[in-house]
């Protein structure tokens, strides 16, 4: 199966750089700055299941190459406009698109511009960031892609992707419900950037602080109400699951959003919780912490404009 990997980030080198150390057929799609950087020093990830350095294909806007059988996108959400057009060639009438982005309003785009029959539901949980020399630095046990058709169905195309993407180092499951899978994740990654960003901590601090967890606790309830008022596939045990989760990660543990703000970086605000926000439009619901969080974002992101 021969894999195009659309970012060589975070998650796209990790989960790329690991297919290529297993001997999977894999190009990356980077910008040129990028692809200079790693044909010096190839891809470098430093793992908490180990660490390892790989000299990797990759190419740029416009070079030839056949279409691939697998596209995985693999770049921020606020990429994906400028992807819309360079992609095209790479795409034929048997590939799979499988985003890896978090959130939900990306799958529209993706169906709008490529066709429905052509985009996965997919996702991962992973802890990872780009260090100041472009390497990859990955910090918590979790590294797990969930992925399936968008109907549900078992397909002959999603067995042959799960042989390719198995036994390559990371945990992959092919889900028959993926839209709730898409949910769960949206749910709590929505509600942990919030409440890290929100609070400048990580997530031990905030939930030994009772002040802090109360308000987190809120939070995810109002995230829960307002994905299930506006008719998503959102089931009663999803905000104790979202804690639960919660309360199992290692206590350092940030989001990448928080990340991302550390270094000075463009965030996601709109795509996760803009897009929140935009589906209780219509309602006389309100969601206080939530808009709360946004309002704080969107302070970021315009002083961010201002440097
Ligand atoms: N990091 C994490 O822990 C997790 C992130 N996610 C989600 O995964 C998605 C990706 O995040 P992450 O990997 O952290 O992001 P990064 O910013 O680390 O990586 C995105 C990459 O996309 C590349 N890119 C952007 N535009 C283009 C383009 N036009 N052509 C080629 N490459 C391009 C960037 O390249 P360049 O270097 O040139 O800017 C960058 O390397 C997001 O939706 C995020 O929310 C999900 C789970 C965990
Ligand atoms: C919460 C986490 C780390 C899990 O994958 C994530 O998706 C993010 O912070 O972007």
């Amino acid at each position: 199966m021969r894999f195009l990997i659309v970012g060589a980030g975070a998650i796209g080198g990790y989960f790329g750089g690991l297919l290529v150390q297993k001997g999977e057929d894999v190009t990356f799609f980077v910008r040129p700055s990028k692809k200079s950087q790693l044909a010096e020093v190839g891809l470098i990830v430093r793992s908490v299941h180990g660490d390892f350095q790989t000299p990797i294909r990759a190419i740029t806007n416009g070079e030839a190459a056949d279409p691939f059988d697998c596209i995985i996108i693999s770049v921020k959400a606020y990429h994906l406009p400028q992807l819309q057009f360079d992609l095209e060639p790479y795409i034929g009438d048997h590939t799979m698109i499988l985003p890896l982005l978090n959130g939900y309003e990306h799958f529209d785009f993706l169906r709008k511009q490529f066709g429905s029959e052509k985009v996965l539901g997919g996702l991962c949980y992973i802890e990872t960031t780009l260090d100041h020399d472009g390497s990859v630095v990955q910090t918590s046990p979790f590294h797990r892609i969930v992925f399936g058709e968008w109907n549900g169905v078992h397909s002959e195309r999603t067995q042959l992707l799960l042989n390719h993407l198995d036994h390559a180092g990371f945990t992959v499951a092919r889900s028959h419900d993926i839209q709730r899978e898409v949910w769960q994740k949206y749910i709590f990654v929505a509600s942990l950037s919030a409440i890290t960003t929100l609070m400048d901590a990580s997530v031990g601090t905030i939930l030994a602080t009772a002040e802090s967890r109360a308000i987190y606790e809120k939070l995810l309830h109002e995230i829960v109400t307002l994905a299930h008022n506006a008719g998503m596939p959102i089931d009663s045990e999803m905000e104790a699951h979202t804690l639960k989760t919660m309360e199992s990660l290692r206590p350092e543990m940030m989001s990448s959003m928080q990340r991302d703000m550390l270094k000075k970086l463009p965030i996601e605000a709109s795509h996760l919780h803009g897009s929140l926000l935009a589906l209780a439009a219509t309602s006389n619901t309100v969601y206080p912490i939530l808009e709360t969080v946004y309002a704080r974002l969107k302070v970021y992101e315009s002083l961010l404009d201002t440097v």
